[in-house]
């Protein structure tokens, strides 16, 4: 009897450890767990949902569930979801480098960590928090009231996205907003891009392009849709990371998400590089596909008093529909001699993928 009873325990308290557990594994793990037995084939399908509810991991004011993949609602001894395969920020990140060999292997989660000037990472050798060149407006008011209106004496100022040829995919210039050099707080009405999501957006699967980021209501021209989030790359580390995402792409099942980003001087010569890598931390950005005909979103660089480097964000180049698909151009180049194909549908699709060597 006492044998019994000692041996339920043992099972109950087995049985909580799985249930910690199982959220945090990486889905090939969680697959191969899944066989063991019926019990933890349902705890492992309940797992697999709850990831598929949410993409953010509860870091965004909403959900983004992942709509439609053939796999999601089969049984759990088939391949792992994709989706599961990063962790979600809602801001730029250092470069990590602690992280596993591949997206593969990495744990459920999230980075809710903002950078700070007090966190000594490698994210200080690019950013400087301490920086120059920030607005005093806030000091002495209550935020609502702080770098309220353009041409307010806000020095940090108020230039808009350029819209003029956005809806036939021309680029969309610099503007600029208050940052970690101001001493205005997050009210300020000069801060557009740097809250959480404010529109609706599904991840949606595409049989030929993988998940993509498609609106769930509609979203006016001009309106401020996301950033681009992921890790700061130094050049060097965003070549020895290409390298490894192109042989992992020929497996067929990965897609890679690392943008290089040049801003150019008015004479057309690149002036800074930017490599931000969503693929393995990243926001809802990187599920963002590519489209020949420059898409709906108009990208932008956004400066931030006291930050040296811009982010990269995405703005509605015209109105877009509920359930519409977003996308932009990934760029002009491609140099790689066997480029990937394209499947943007766009009328003046080029049939593959734009493509640099990084
Ligand atoms: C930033 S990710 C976009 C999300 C990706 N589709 C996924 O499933 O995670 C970029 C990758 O998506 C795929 N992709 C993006 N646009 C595409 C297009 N127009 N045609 C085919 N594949 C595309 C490529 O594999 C590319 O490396």
């Amino acid at each position: 009897m006492t044998c019994t009873k000692r041996g339920r325990c043992e099972e109950e308290e087995r049985w909580r450890v799985w249930e910690l557990l199982l959220p945090w594994l990486p889905p090939r793990d969680i697959a191969s767990v899944s066989s063991a037995c019926t019990s933890l084939r349902r705890l492992s399908a309940a797992v697999s949902a709850r990831r598929a509810s949410d993409a953010s991991r509860g870091l965004e004011r909403r959900p983004i569930p992942f709509r439609g993949h053939p796999r999601s609602s089969s049984s759990s001894s088939s391949p792992p979801p994709p989706y599961s395969c990063f962790l979600y920020t809602p801001h730029p990140v250092a470069a990590r480098r602690s992280l596993p060999p591949d997206p593969f292997s990495l744990p459920w989660g999230g980075e809710t960590e903002k950078p700070t000037p007090a966190s000594p990472s490698p994210f200080a050798a690019f950013v400087d928090y301490g920086g120059s060149g920030g607005c005093d407006c806030g000091e002495g008011q209550d935020e609502e009231g702080c770098c309220r209106l353009p041409g307010e004496g806000c020095p940090c100022g108020f230039l808009s996205p350029d819209f003029r040829g956005a809806e036939e995919g021309a680029a969309g210039g610099v503007m600029t907003e208050c940052g970690p050099g101001c001493r205005c707080g997050a009210g300020c009405g000069n801060r557009r891009t740097q809250g959480r999501l404010e529109v609706g957006v599904e991840i949606a699967w595409d049989e030929r392009k993988g998940w993509g980021l498609r609106a769930s209501q509609l979203i006016q021209k001009g309106e401020f849709v996301c950033e681009y989030a992921g890790e700061f790359l130094t050049t060097e580390e965003a070549r020895r990371r290409q390298r490894m995402y192109d042989e992992l792409a020929t497996s067929g099942q990965f897609a890679p998400a690392l943008l290089v980003v040049r801003e150019h001087l008015p004479s057309g010569k690149a002036c800074l590089r930017i490599n931000i890598d969503a693929t393995m931390i990243g926001n809802v950005a990187r599920f963002i596909n590519h489209s020949c005909d420059g898409g709906n979103l108009l990208s932008i660089l956004v400066r931030n008093s006291g930050s040296p480097l811009p982010r990269l964000c995405f703005f509605a180049a015209r109105h877009i529909q509920e359930g519409e698909e977003l996308t932009f151009s990934y760029g002009e180049t491609r140099v790689k001699p066997k480029g990937r194909p394209c499947f943007c549908r766009s009328p003046c699709c080029q049939g593959t993928l734009p493509s640099e060597e990084t």
